[in-house]
């Protein structure tokens, strides 16, 4: 589980998290949608130990992130892109990681088969695709077998087969009782795959709760989300 509560987060003058509080629960896909600018990324960050709270606690099984010894064990995440060397190969890639994380060897034959990269062979990671970069992006989130998942804008720069295969993985992954906060711009896209909505805008959190719920009474979950944000459009 993961509990986000009273998060605040001020640059400077500004005010980019406001009290920001929600759950994420086993067994069920959360996600935390928003238009850009929104602080989707400002509270992953947080609760992945890359940035502090000005006040409030991001915590996963009741822990900050920055406490467990092998997190990679605990929550696998995805922030922006795989943060892999450009001359490294996937498999090069997933073995650095996997040891420096206690993680077997074996794992990583596993994962590159799970996102399909198993074929990629001697190919280094500079001549990746978007879509191939994502897909490792995953791998290494799925490396230590995490019950928990943090991804940040998983679709960006899949094609429609695998924004599919994203959705089946996560969908499964919560199946199986884990748990999964992923962000999103795209309404389309959460709508296929979320149990549970946090709608953030300007920093606070303007609806929470089963997806169902949140739409109750609008005709789209587009229309429910420009009501709610009070935004003209999401880019
Ligand atoms: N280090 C920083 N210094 C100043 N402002 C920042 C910093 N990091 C983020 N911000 C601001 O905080 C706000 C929220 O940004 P954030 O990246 O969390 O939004 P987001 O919802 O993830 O949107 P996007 O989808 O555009 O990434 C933005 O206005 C951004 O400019």
């Amino acid at each position: 589980m993961i509990s986000i509560d009273g998060l605040t987060k001020r640059h400077g003058g500004r005010t980019v998290l406001s009290n920001v509080t929600f759950r994420a629960e086993p067994g069920r896909v959360t996600a935390f949608l928003g238009p850009n600018a929104a602080g989707k990324s400002s509270t992953l960050r947080i609760l992945l130990g890359l940035d502090r709270p000005t006040a409030g606690t991001a915590l996963v099984g009741g822990r900050p992130y920055r406490s467990f010894r092998e997190p990679l064990r605990t929550v696998g995440s995805m922030l922006g892109g795989s943060g892999a060397h450009r001359s490294h190969t996937a498999r090069g890639h997933l073995r650095w990681v996997a040891r420096s994380n206690g993680i077997p060897d074996r794992r990583v034959s596993e994962v590159l088969e799970r996102v399909g990269l198993a074929d990629t062979g001697r190919t280094r990671i500079g001549r990746f695709s978007l879509g191939m970069q994502q897909r490792l992006g995953l791998a290494t989130a799925l490396l230590g077998e995490p019950a928990v998942l943090v991804l940040d804008e998983p679709a960006n720069g899949l094609d429609p087969e695998g924004v599919r295969w994203m959705r089946g993985l996560v969908r499964d992954h919560a199946a199986a009782g884990g748990t999964v906060l992923l962000s999103s711009h795209l309404m389309s896209e959460v709508a296929e795959v979320a149990d549970d909505l946090v709608v953030i805008a300007a920093g606070r959190v303007v609806a929470g709760g089963p997806l169902t719920r949140i739409t109750a009474g609008y005709a789209t979950l587009e229309d429910a989300f420009f009501a709610l944000t009070g935004t003209g459009g999401v880019r």
